[in-house]
């Protein structure tokens, strides 16, 4: 089990989600869980690696992926950023930890503690608080993973139809550097109005839509950039 931390006080945040929309919380969950969740992460085998073609979200295998010839994965590059330089686009590793419960394809493992974590009624209710929305009723969830070379254009997380109150990013590497890219940035109107630095178990939420990007990861960053990352939805939780 993964415990949010006993010392947090989430009340002494609300006042600045509601006038930017947008907050970063440290210290999120109980030290031993961070530890134990970010060990999880990097265990974990199966991951895919997604990126967009022509509007249409794709998923390879990683592992695959990892069996293709330089060749083979300079064009895959190639076409990331032919896309990349006009349109939205991103390069990154997911697991669907939501799927994965919903659908039971990993029974045995830890990774559906993690989907029972975001969906408890003390995170849901704590998020309700923070994001001052009542109709907040579950929460949706992948493990990400950005390494060097990988990015997340400009968007808005808006998908019509999905009920998505915000978003929330749980950041899971300890020591990233900020020198690594990777960031999170929130824009408006073309201009980055805050950056946010992956920090070590510190929680991102921000309001749902709202224009934000991950910056590029730069090819000198050590190890991945993991979190736990998902939306605060509306609405009944069907499988
Ligand atoms: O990893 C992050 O900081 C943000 C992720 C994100 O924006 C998304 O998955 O839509
Ligand atoms: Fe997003």
């Amino acid at each position: 089990m993964y415990h949010i931390s006993e010392l947090l006080d989430i009340e002494a945040h609300k006042a600045e989600f509601a006038e930017q929309g947008v907050i970063q919380v440290r210290d999120f969950l109980r030290q031993d869980s961070a530890q134990a969740l970010h060990s999880l992460l990097e265990s974990q085998r199966e991951w895919n690696l997604a990126f967009n073609k022509l509007g249409s979200h794709v998923d390879l295998s990683y592992r695959d992926f990892c069996s293709w010839t330089e060749q083979q994965k300079k064009t895959l590059s190639e076409v990331v950023w032919a896309q990349a330089a006009t349109d939205f686009q991103y390069f990154y590793k997911s697991i669907p930890i939501f799927d994965i419960y919903a659908k039971k394809l990993l029974p045995d493992s830890d990774l559906n503690e993690v989907f029972e974590l975001v969906n408890s009624s003390e995170f849901l209710s704590m998020m309700r608080t923070l994001v001052g929305d009542d109709s907040i009723s579950f929460a949706d969830v992948q493990a990400t993973s950005f390494e060097r070379g990988h990015f997340l254009k400009e968007h808005d997380d808006n998908v019509q139809g999905k009920g998505r109150v915000a978003a929330y990013v749980l950041n899971l590497t300890p020591n990233w550097n900020s020198d690594w890219g990777g960031l999170f940035h929130v824009l408006d109107d073309q201009e980055v109005v805050k950056t946010l630095v992956p920090t070590f178990n510190a929680i991102n939420v921000f309001k749902v839509p709202r224009k934000h990007s991950v910056s590029y990861v730069t090819p000198f960053a050590r190890g991945s950039r993991f979190s736990i990352t998902g939306w605060l939805r509306r609405g009944e939780l069907s499988f």
